[in-house]
């Protein structure tokens, strides 16, 4: 379903409505909720929402260009969908119908650790790149395994997210006493240590219980050199909000960083990511940073393409699209983001993704900005 009855396209907010007139109301809070007070999930987009821009004009935007190239690839479009665990939580056929729609819109996907469906039958589906992203589990031997799979079927690199040392304390899913339920679960990794994820308890999230037993929350910028060495895709590490970590990333060999704060998931209060965008990628010694928190429109991947981002990650926004519509959803959203995206590049004025710099946004109204 990618159209209203008139024959519009919808945008991403008719796919939000869509889905949650569809999804089981617990996995809705899920999918939708943040840490806390939800403090970071309201300030990514209230970030968005204070960008002015400055358009230029005569600049010849007859032909507008989209695509966009990351380690030896080229995309159609700089939108890829960012990792979220379980999406068969919301469509039958779960990473499967992600893959045959991010690949019919020309759109990198990166496929979770917890995906609901093998790597290789996601592999199969898919006509367009795939990432594989990992969580540092106390077990390392089933990272390496992993690892091992997503190279044996054509991953093209491995994104670390570093910013879940433990589970952000996300009242939704406590209240609810969620659990991974039904016949859905994260089917790439040993039943024996997902078993807690699936334990439903009241008065608590088993998602918690389930990172506090499973996660290394140990790990240091150290350790990275084993995951390192067990690979030789590119390294991108999501999670990364400061110039200082930035830093450390590109020293201890990280190819790409992903400016992320986990869409207001983890560390509630933490600075929303478009706000530090520009310091992260002044700071990444040259290495291709790539961005997510709160995109929902064309224009939003403008002004963080524009602040430093090669490519803009989508989260909830394609699961709105899978939960409305299967994979025709997840296309019809990634396409309708990117026609936003090349409109917003014509009008103002920068026919390229090269020509998107720091002169496109109204820097004091991103905060911190000069
Ligand atoms: C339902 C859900 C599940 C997620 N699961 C993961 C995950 O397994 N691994 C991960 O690195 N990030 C995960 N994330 C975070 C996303 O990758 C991304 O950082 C965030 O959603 C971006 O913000 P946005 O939803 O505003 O686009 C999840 C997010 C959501 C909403
Ligand atoms: C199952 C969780 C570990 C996935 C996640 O990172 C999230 O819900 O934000």
């Amino acid at each position: 379903m990618t159209q209203t009855r008139t024959g519009q396209s919808f945008t991403g907010t008719d796919y939000q409505r869509l889905a949650r007139e569809l999804v089981d109301p617990d996995v809705w809070d899920f999918i939708e909720g943040g840490a806390e007070a939800e403090r970071t999930v309201a300030a990514n987009l209230a970030a968005f929402d204070r960008v002015r821009l400055r358009p230029r004009v005569l600049a010849g935007v007859s032909e507008v260009d989209t695509s966009v190239e990351l380690f030896g690839t080229r995309y159609a479009t700089p939108l890829g969908v960012a990792p979220t665990a379980y999406h068969r939580l919301v469509d039958a056929e779960g990473e499967v119908a992600t893959a045959r729609g991010a690949g019919a819109a020309g759109a990198l996907f990166v496929v979770g650790m917890f995906a609901s469906r093998t790597l290789e039958e996601i592999a199969e589906a898919s006509s367009s790149e795939l990432w594989i992203q990992l969580y540092w589990l106390r077990r390392r031997d089933v990272m390496a395994a992993l690892l091992r799979r997503a190279e044996r079927c054509g991953y093209g690199a491995v994104m670390l997210t570093v910013d879940v040392p433990r589970m952000g304390r996300r009242w939704r899913d406590m209240r609810n006493g969620f659990a991974i339920g039904g016949d859905v679960a994260a089917v790439n990794i040993d039943a024996g240590v997902m078993a807690s994820a699936h334990e439903r308890a009241a008065g608590g999230s088993a998602l918690v219980r389930h990172t506090a037993q499973q996660f290394d929350a140990g790990v240091t910028w150290d350790d990275l050199a084993w995951l390192r060495a067990q690979t030789r895709l590119p390294l991108v590490l999501k999670g990364i909000l400061t110039a200082e970590d930035a830093r450390l990333a590109v020293r201890h060999g990280a190819d790409a960083i992903v400016v992320s704060n986990h869409g207001g998931r983890q560390l509630d209060g933490a600075v929303a990511s478009l706000d530090v965008l520009a310091e992260v990628a002044d700071a990444a010694g040259g290495r291709p940073v790539l961005f997510d928190g709160g995109v929902r429109r064309g224009v939003d991947a403008l002004a963080a393409l524009a602040l430093g981002a090669r490519m803009v990650l989508l989260g909830r926004p394609p699961l709105w699209g899978l939960a409305a519509g299967g994979a025709d959803g997840v296309a019809g959203l990634l396409r309708t983001t990117t026609e936003e995206l090349a409109h917003a590049m014509a009008l103002a004025g920068r026919p390229t993704l090269g020509d998107l710099d720091r002169s496109v946004v109204r820097m004091s109204t991103i905060a911190g900005g000069a």
